[in-house]
């Protein structure tokens, strides 16, 4: 294990049996249409990658990057698009892919703006939900694993950039963050 990290929250294993779980749902779910799966950059893309090998129908992916701290080290609580879809949404059903939901802040944001955009449908699914982390009320259509309030990390997720590779969600140890 790498040595900064205190626990596994998550492992290897259970996200790949959560990823194909939800994989056999959307393959139901979006058999009749083709769904435009949209990952918010950058912490979705270890998640978005794994989940659309399991959906077994046509589905066209796109990506997002929107920020909700500019400068500041905390959520301003508002959203800024730093990188737009490519893709016009209107009469779409869409999907989008998080690693989590803490505040809700991002995902209400894009969800009004989709809606917005006369897409078809919106459905969320996250690999991690922290409910306690919770500034706004959203709720995801499909949430893998429910976390403590505290700060994690790995499978997409990071702390100033780093442990997004690491195969399993974790919580650092103390010392990474004092020092
Ligand atoms: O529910 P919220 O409080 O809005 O937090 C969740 C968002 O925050 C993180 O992204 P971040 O802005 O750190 O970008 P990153 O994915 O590039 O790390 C995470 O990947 C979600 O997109
Ligand atoms: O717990 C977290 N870890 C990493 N990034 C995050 N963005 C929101 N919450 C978290
Ligand atoms: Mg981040």
């Amino acid at each position: 294990m790498e040595k900064d990290i205190k626990k596994v929250l998550v492992s290897r294993e259970e996200i790949a049996q959560k990823t194909q779980e939800f994989g056999a749902i959307l393959t139901e779910e979006y058999k009749d249409t083709m769904p435009l799966v949209v990952g918010i950059l950058k912490g979705a893309v270890p998640f978005m990658a794994d989940l659309v090998r399991e959906i077994k129908v046509p589905l066209e992916m796109d990506f997002m990057d929107v920020s909700s701290y500019g400068d500041a080290l905390v959520s301003s609580g508002e959203v800024k698009i730093v990188k737009d879809l490519n893709t016009n949404v209107m009469g779409r059903d869409v999907l989008i892919v998080e690693d989590i939901i803490d505040s809700g802040r991002t995902l209400k944001y894009l969800v009004e703006l989709f809606i917005y955009r006369q897409a078809k449908s919106v459905k969320i699914v996250t690999l991690l939900d922290k409910p306690e982390g919770r500034a706004v009320e959203l709720e995801a259509d499909y949430a893998g694993f429910l976390v403590p309030n505290e700060f994690v990390v790995g499978y997409g997720l990071d702390y100033k950039e780093n442990y997004r590779h690491l195969p399993y969600v974790g919580v650092l140890k103390e010392e990474v963050y004092e020092s």
